[in-house]
């Protein structure tokens, strides 16, 4: 894909090293809060991603396009399958068990994508960098092997949990993982 050096690892970035807490292989992800957009169960018109690791280090989800996500008539919504790779992009470095936010997100549409089509989403960790987490994703066409529709490759950051105590809802967040702590 087309990629800015802005998300491709340096030379010396790490491979990423998945949290013994984290889900074995064939496990499912689990939301990770439940009015996320992306993966929440109670957001009413999210996208309601669910994913599985198939190894431990790279998640795999299946999105079918319905018709709240149309941009053209018809057609998905440019914006609605960035929020797919960006969802399932950080699903995969959650396996890490570290907070880490997106900074940028590249998205490249191959194909369009007509609504009642079932995407078939993948994400990885190509490298670690200190703070910076490089990540990539693709949704293929009908099945896991079918035509790449779309691919994305992202930086993320890693912050501590003072990043959602200060700028978002620190408690709604620890409401339902009461393992987090804002000075661990
Ligand atoms: C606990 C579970 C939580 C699960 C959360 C799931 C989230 C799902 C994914 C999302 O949707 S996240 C929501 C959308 N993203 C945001 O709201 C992030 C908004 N941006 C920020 O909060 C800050 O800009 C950010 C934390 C990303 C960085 O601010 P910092 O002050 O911590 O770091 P700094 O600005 O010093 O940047 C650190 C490094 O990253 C680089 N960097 C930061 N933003 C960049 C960017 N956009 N592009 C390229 N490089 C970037 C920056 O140049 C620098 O590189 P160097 O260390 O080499 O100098």
């Amino acid at each position: 894909m087309t990629r800015s050096t802005l998300t491709t690892p340096p030379p010396g970035a790490e491979p990423p090293k998945t949290h013994p807490d984290g889900p074995s292989a064939g496990g499912s992800l689990g939301s990770h809060f439940s009015r996320c957009f992306g993966c929440g169960d109670d957001h009413p018109t999210g996208l309601h991603i669910a994913a599985v690791t198939p190894d431990g280090a790279s998640v795999e989800a299946a999105f079918t396009v319905g018709e709240s996500h149309q941009g053209a008539p018809g057609l998905a919504h440019g914006g609605v399958l960035a929020s797919a790779m960006d969802e399932v992009i950080g699903m995969s470095i959650w396996l890490l068990r570290k907070p880490y936010v997106t900074a940028r997100l590249e998205t490249d549409y191959l194909l369009p994508v007509p609504v009642g089509t079932t995407l078939h989403l993948r994400a990885w960790c190509t490298g670690i960098a200190g703070r910076k987490a490089y990540l990539e994703a693709e949704g293929r066409v009908g099945a896991p092997g079918g035509p790449v529709a779309v691919r994305a490759a992202a930086l993320f950051i890693e912050v501590d949990m003072t990043h959602f105590a200060e700028h978002g809802d620190l408690a709604a967040l620890q409401a339902e993982h009461q393992d987090y702590e804002v000075n661990p």
